[in-house]
């Protein structure tokens, strides 16, 4: 899967998805053109993300869309997602490889150049970097205005892998991120609490293929 081309991608939330459900959401935003989309609910159970998955695994196939799957190789694997993304303190690459085969996508969250180096040697596909920005959507502890655009292009400078900014981003300064050497940008609140997921989704394209 050529990661490269991804420039949009939704992380999903039902907490904040006013009132929605997560394929309700990931509909609309599929239809807005995102180009790849994370399962990441963390305040549900393993038994209904099991199910919000495998309804997300048949809108991303219908779509033709890669399904990700954050932290959980084993769900990954239960609902033949496309890959996982794996933070810091996640499981190894080599493990996801293992365990979901070598043509699996692994992503790896990296917020210096050094992780960005060490998940590039460990074989990841993508890098997630961030918050760039200051968000509401994770406890990001330290650096609460976010990164900024300069490490962005720091990390990016280290590797040869894609990086995708992630935290704090949507239509109005993703364009920055861009500049900066990202490959494309991850949102979560920008598509899930948006009025209309479609018109936001669309939006987020838009400005980052400008
Ligand atoms: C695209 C993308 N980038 C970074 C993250 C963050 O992952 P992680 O560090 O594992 O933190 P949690 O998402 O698990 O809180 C991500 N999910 N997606
Ligand atoms: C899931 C996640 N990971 C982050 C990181 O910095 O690794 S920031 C983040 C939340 C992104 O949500 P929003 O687009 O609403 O700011
Ligand atoms: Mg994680």
């Amino acid at each position: 899967m050529n990661t490269t081309e991804w420039q949009t991608y939704l992380v999903t939330a039902e907490s904040r998805s006013a009132g929605r459900t997560t394929p309700e959401v990931v509909g609309a935003a599929l239809d807005g053109g995102v180009d790849v989309v994370q399962l990441r609910d963390k305040a549900t159970s393993a038994r209904e993300r099991y199910e919000t998955g495998l309804q997300l695994r048949e809108l991303t196939a219908d779509a033709g869309v890669p399904l990700l799957v954050n932290d959980r190789i084993d769900l990954a694997a239960a609902i033949d997602a496309d890959g996982v993304h794996l933070g810091q303190s996640d499981l190894p690459v080599a493990v996801a490889r293992e365990q979901l085969g070598e043509d699996a996508v692994v992503g790896v969250s990296a917020s210096t150049a050094e992780q960005a180096r060490a998940a590039e040697a460990a074989g990841a596909d993508y890098l997630g970097v961030g918050a760039v920005y200051g968000t509401d959507s994770k406890d990001v502890s330290g650096d609460r205005d976010g990164i900024g655009t300069e490490r962005v292009a720091a990390v990016a400078d280290a590797v040869e892998l894609p990086v995708i900014g992630i935290g704090g981003i949507d239509a109005n300064n993703a364009a920055p991120v861009i500049e900066a050497g990202a490959t494309g940008v991850a949102v979560l609140s920008a598509i899930t609490a948006a009025e209309d997921p479609e018109t936001a989704a669309a939006a987020l394209r838009e400005t980052v293929t400008e």
